[in-house]
C-alpha cells in the first residue's frame, strides 16, 4: 500500500538505486548546462544596457561576447555530457532490472507464471522495460535541471525587484491550473491505455500461437478480426483521450510563458515612476523570458514520469511476487520413498480444491502409476511431487524431508520429469538432450541417444547432431521430440522418474521402441507414470486411482479389478478400444 502511494520519482530513483552516484553526477551537469545557458542571455541584457547609456564601444563589448559564446559552449558540452552519463546509466540500470525480473522469474511458482499470458510477461520483460529508456536517461537529469535552474534565475530577480519578480511567475500558477485540470484523469486513462494496449499485444501473440488452428478450421478472418477489433480500440481510445486533452493542454502551453504580460507594463510604470533604473528593467525583462522555458520542459516529463511509475509497478508486481520458499543449502534424504499426507490443493482459491486430502506412498525403486478420467488431478498430482507449486495444506515428503526444506535445485536434481509437451529449445538437436546433464560428452549424449531409440532419425537428418530444433521444436515430429525429451531424461539419470503422458504422441510402430527406452531409462528407479493406455501400466507395483482430486483406489492392476468398480469400467472401455483398434 505504502508502495502505490509513492510518486513515481521515488519509484524510479529506488529503482536506480544500483546507479546513484552517475546519475547524481549527471543532473549536476545538467544543472550546471542549464545556468550556463542563461549566460547569454545575461550578456545580452548587459550589452543593451551600455547601447542604451551609450558607454558601449567595441573593446567594452568583447568581453561580454565571449563570455556569451562561452555559455552557450558551456550549455552545449555540459548538456552533452550529462547525457551521456545519464544514458550509460540507464543502461545499466534496465540490465539489472531485467536480470533481477529474470532471477525472480525463476523463483516463482508454475502457477504465478501461468496465471499471466506469455504475452503480458513478454510486454512487460521487454517492451515496457524498453520503453523506459528514453524517459529515465532524460528525466532525472533534465527535469532536475529544468526546476532547478528556474528557482535560481527567481531568486536572482528578487534581489533585483520583488514586485517584477513575482509578476514574472504570475502567468504560470494559471497555466498550471489548466495542467493540472487535464491531468487530473491521467493514472485512470493511463491504466486504461495499459489495458487496451495488453488486450492489443494478448491478441496478436494469441493468433500467432494457434495459428495452426485457425489455417486448420478456417478460422481466419475470425480469429483476425480479434486482432483488428483490439487495434481500432486501441487506436479510438488514444484519439479520444488526446482529444478531450488538447483544451487543457493548449492554455497550459499559452497562458505559461506569457510573462511580459504582466512585467512589461509594470516594469515600464515602476521605470516610469523612477522606483526602478532602465538598466534593471531591462534585466528583468530579459531574465525573467528565460523562467517559463525551462518550466515547460520539465513539465513535459510530467506524462513520462506517471507512465514510467505505471511501468514501475508492474516491474514491482514481478519482482514482489511470493517465491517458492526453500532453503539453499543441500539437505540429506534418507532414500527416495515419496509420502503425502493429507494433501489438499487448489490452484486458486475461488476455483476450489482440485485434490482433497490426498495420502498415498510411493516406495524407491517401484513403478507406480496414476490412473483416471481426464481432469482428475493426476499431473497437478505429479507436479507437486516435482515441487511445481507448494502446497498449504498436508504434507509431501522425499526421502523423509518435507520438500518445502528440500532446495529447489536439489529437487530438481532427484527427479526428471518428462510431460507430453516438453519444450524443446531452438539450438542443436545434441545440446538439447545435453541440458539433461551439463557436462556430458558428445559420446555420452550419443549413447543416450541411442539407448531411447533416436539415434537412426536424428543422424537420417541433413545435419545430424547439429540439426538446429526450431523455436519449441518446431521442426520435428511429436514423436521425434518426445523421444530427444526422454533421451534428455535419460542423461539425466535421476533417482525418480515422472513421465505425464510420455507416450502420448508415439505411434504403434515406435511405442515399442519407447518402451523399451522407457524402461532401461527407469531401471533401478522410482517410476510414477500417468498413462491413458491402461496396458501400459498392467504390471505396475502400484496403481493409484485418482477420481475427483480424491485417491478413490490403490494397488496392483489384479487387486484393483476385483476392488474398484471406476477401476473395471476403465479397464473394459480400454480393452474396448483396443480390440476397435485392431479391427
Ligand atoms: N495451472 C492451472 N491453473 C488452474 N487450474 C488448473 C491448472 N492446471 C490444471 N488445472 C485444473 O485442475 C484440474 C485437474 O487437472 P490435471 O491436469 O491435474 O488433471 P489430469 O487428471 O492430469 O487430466 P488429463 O488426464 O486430462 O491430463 C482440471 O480441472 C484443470 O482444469
Amino acid at each position: 500500500m505504502e508502495q502505490k502511494n509513492q510518486s513515481p520519482l521515488k519509484r524510479i530513483w529506488a529503482l536506480a538505486e544500483v546507479e546513484h552516484s552517475r546519475l547524481k553526477f549527471s543532473i549536476i551537469l545538467a544543472v550546471l548546462g542549464v545556468l550556463s545557458g542563461f549566460i547569454p542571455y545575461f550578456c545580452a541584457g548587459k550589452i543593451i544596457i551600455m547601447l542604451l547609456e551609450q558607454t558601449a564601444d567595441m573593446q567594452s563589448c568583447i568581453p561580454w561576447l565571449i563570455l556569451a559564446l562561452a555559455g552557450s559552449l558551456g550549455k552545449v558540452l555540459l548538456t552533452t555530457f550529462s547525457t551521456a552519463w545519464s544514458h550509460k546509466a540507464t543502461f545499466a540500470v534496465l540490465a539489472e532490472v531485467r536480470n533481477k525480473c529474470v532471477h525472480k522469474l525463476a523463483k516463482l511458482s508454475m502457477g504465478t507464471l501461468q496465471n499471466q499470458s506469455v504475452g503480458r510477461w513478454k510486454s512487460i520483460l521487454v517492451d515496457q522495460i524498453e520503453s523506459m529508456e528514453t524517459t529515465l536517461a532524460h528525466l532525472l537529469p533534465e527535469m532536475t535541471s529544468n526546476v532547478l535552474s528556474p528557482l535560481v534565475l527567481i531568486i536572482t530577480l528578487f534581489f533585483i525587484d520583488w514586485r517584477l519578480a513575482l509578476l514574472s511567475i504570475a502567468t504560470l500558477p494559471i497555466g498550471m491550473i489548466f495542467m493540472m485540470t487535464t491531468m487530473k484523469s491521467y493514472p485512470v486513462k493511463y491504466q486504461e491505455s495499459v489495458q487496451i494496449g495488453k488486450k492489443m499485444n494478448d491478441s496478436i501473440v494469441e493468433y500467432i500461437n494457434g495459428i495452426e488452428v485457425i489455417k486448420a478450421y478456417n478460422q481466419g478472418q475470425e480469429a483476425y478480426k480479434g486482432y483488428v477489433d483490439a487495434v481500432d480500440a486501441n487506436a479510438s481510445f488514444f484519439y479520444g483521450w488526446m482529444k478531450s486533452a488538447q483544451f487543457g493542454m493548449a492554455c497550459y502551453r499559452n497562458f505559461s510563458p506569457a510573462v511580459l504580460i504582466g512585467v512589461l507594463p509594470a516594469g515600464l510604470a515602476f521605470y516610469l515612476s523612477k522606483s526602478i533604473t532602465s538598466s534593471e528593467f531591462i534585466m528583468i525583462m530579459i531574465l525573467s523570458m528565460g523562467i517559463v522555458g525551462p518550466i515547460i520542459a520539465a513539465s513535459n516529463f510530467i506524462d513520462s514520469l506517471a507512465q514510467t511509475g505505471t511501468i514501475i509497478e508492474s516491474i514491482e508486481t514481478i519482482l514482489k511476487a511470493p517465491e517458492q520458499h526453500h532453503p539453499k543449502e543441500s539437505v540429506t534424504l534418507s532414500g527416495m520413498d515419496i509420502e503425502m499426507n493429507h494433501v489438499s490443493f487448489a490452484y486458486e482459491k475461488e476455483q476450489g480444491n482440485i485434490l482433497t486430502d490426498i495420502t498415498l506412498k510411493i516406495r524407491q525403486g517401484t513403478v507406480n502409476a496414476f490412473v483416471g478420467p481426464s481432469g482428475s488431478g493426476k499431473s497437478t498430482l505429479s507436479k507437486l511431487i516435482a515441487g511445481f507449486w507448494d502446497i498449504e495444506t498436508g504434507s509431501i515428503r522425499i526421502g523423509g524431508k518435507e520438500i518445502s526444506k528440500i532446495p529447489l535445485t536439489q529437487i530438481a536434481d532427484q527427479i526428471a520429469y518428462v510431460s507430453q509437451d516438453n519444450f524443446l529449445f531452438d539450438d542443436t538437436i545434441r545440446e538439447n538432450i545435453r541440458m539433461g546433464k551439463e557436462n556430458a560428452s558428445d559420446k555420452e549424449v550419443e549413447e543416450v541417444a541411442r539407448k531411447a531409440g533416436c539415434d537412426a532419425f536424428i543422424r537420417g537428418l541433413e545435419r545430424g547432431y547439429e540439426t538446429k530444433v526450431g523455436g519449441g521444436g518446431a521442426h520435428l515430429s511429436g514423436g521425434e521430440r518426445q523421444r530427444i525429451a526422454i533421451a534428455r531424461a535419460m542423461l539425466k539419470d535421476a533417482p525418480i522418474v515422472i513421465l505425464d503422458e510420455a507416450t502420448a504422441y508415439i505411434d504403434p510402430e515406435n511405442e515399442a521402441v519407447l518402451q523399451k527406452a522407457i524402461s532401461k531409462l527407469v531401471q533401478g528407479k522410482t517410476l510414477i507414470m500417468i498413462a491413458h493406455r491402461l496396458s501400459t501400466i498392467v504390471s505396475a507395483d502400484q496403481i493409484i486411482l485418482v477420481d475427483q482430486g480424491k485417491i478413490s483406489a490403490a494397488g496392483t492392476h489384479k487387486q484393483l479389478l476385483q476392488e474398484s468398480e471406476l477401476y473395471q469400467n476403465m479397464w473394459n472401455a480400454h480393452i474396448g478400444a483396443k480390440d476397435g483398434e485392431q479391427e
